[in-house]
């Protein structure tokens, strides 16, 4: 399977030094496509239609504005689209144009979390009454562009942690597109983005970041706790995340033999 890579930041760039290596059984990479003005110097550089041409499967780790941008016209070309800026997905247009429509197959990346697997089960079984989920991230990585100045620098300078947003995680995860991807992914995998409470937390003192999963309904009740060690790259994204997408193309790779 040959592999592009949309986006060469802390997660991309991880991603795509391990498919050079070798490192992903049937599993090939033939290139990143980058923003920035200077190339990676140790990676083929690619344009975007390049890597639709030659991919089989792009993977998209360049944010959710990229993703809305530039989806539609990969999956129009006939490659596969492996997604981890979910929370672009939110816009119900996008999700259609994107999973309906092909030729390409979309597919989405547990990311940073998971669990998934068993909520998307429970809401089938008995349905869920509740689902939450709490992010807790070091305190300056919440800084957004819409917040004014003295909420930046309230976030910035506080001593204690400081409850930014909590509400339905279709508007959590468009308020924090770099930081609440993982609200989206529970909405996806519960399939009701209402049902959803997202709720984002700045902690000056957060080593981890945390990400807490809770749900009730017929089934049963739910809770999981992930803490994560920041990426050296990006203290905003958690370190496991280019990991979650290793393990998600060996998958598309090589099917057999994998949690489905
Ligand atoms: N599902 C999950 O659990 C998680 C999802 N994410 C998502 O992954 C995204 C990437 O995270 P991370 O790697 O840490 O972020 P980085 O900022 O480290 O890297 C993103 C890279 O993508 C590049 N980029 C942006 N737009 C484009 C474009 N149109 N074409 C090509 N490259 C582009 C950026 O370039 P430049 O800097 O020059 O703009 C940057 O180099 C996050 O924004 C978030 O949406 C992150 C963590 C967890
Ligand atoms: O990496 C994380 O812990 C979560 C994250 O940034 C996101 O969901 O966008």
């Amino acid at each position: 399977m040959k592999v592009a890579i949309l986006g060469c930041g802390a997660i991309g760039g991880v991603v795509a030094r391990s498919l050079r290596d070798g490192e992903v059984p049937g599993a090939e990479l033939v290139g990143v496509v980058h923003a920035g003005p200077t190339d990676p110097p140790d990676l083929p550089v690619l344009g975007i239609e390049a890597a639709t041409e030659q991919a089989d499967l792009v993977v998209e780790c360049a944010g959710q504005r990229a993703l809305a941008e530039l989806g539609p016209s990969i999956v129009a070309s006939g490659a596969d689209l492996l997604v981890v800026s979910v929370g672009a997905l939110a816009d119900d247009a996008l999700l259609t144009k994107l999973r309906d429509t092909g030729p390409g197959t979309l597919h989405l990346c547990s990311g940073a979390v998971g669990g998934l697997d068993v909520l998307a089960a429970a809401a089938r079984e008995g349905g869920l009454s509740a689902v939450r989920i709490v992010t807790t991230k070091k305190a300056p990585t919440l800084v957004q562009r819409w917040m004014d100045a003295e909420q930046q620098e309230r976030i910035r300078s506080t001593a204690e942690p400081v409850e930014l947003m909590r509400g339905p995680a279709r508007e959590v995860t468009a308020a924090f597109p770099a930081s609440a991807n993982v609200a989206a992914s529970v909405a996806l995998a519960v399939e009701d983005w209402d049902l959803v409470e997202a709720t984002v937390v700045a902690d000056p003192n957060a080593p981890l970041t945390s990400h807490v999963i809770t749900a009730e309904g017929g089934s049963g009740d739910y809770r999981f706790e992930i803490r994560n060690h920041p990426s050296p790259g990006n203290p905003a994204t958690s370190g496991v995340v280019p990991h979650a997408v290793l393990a998600a193309v060996a998958k598309l790779a090589r099917p057999t033999g994998a949690f489905a």
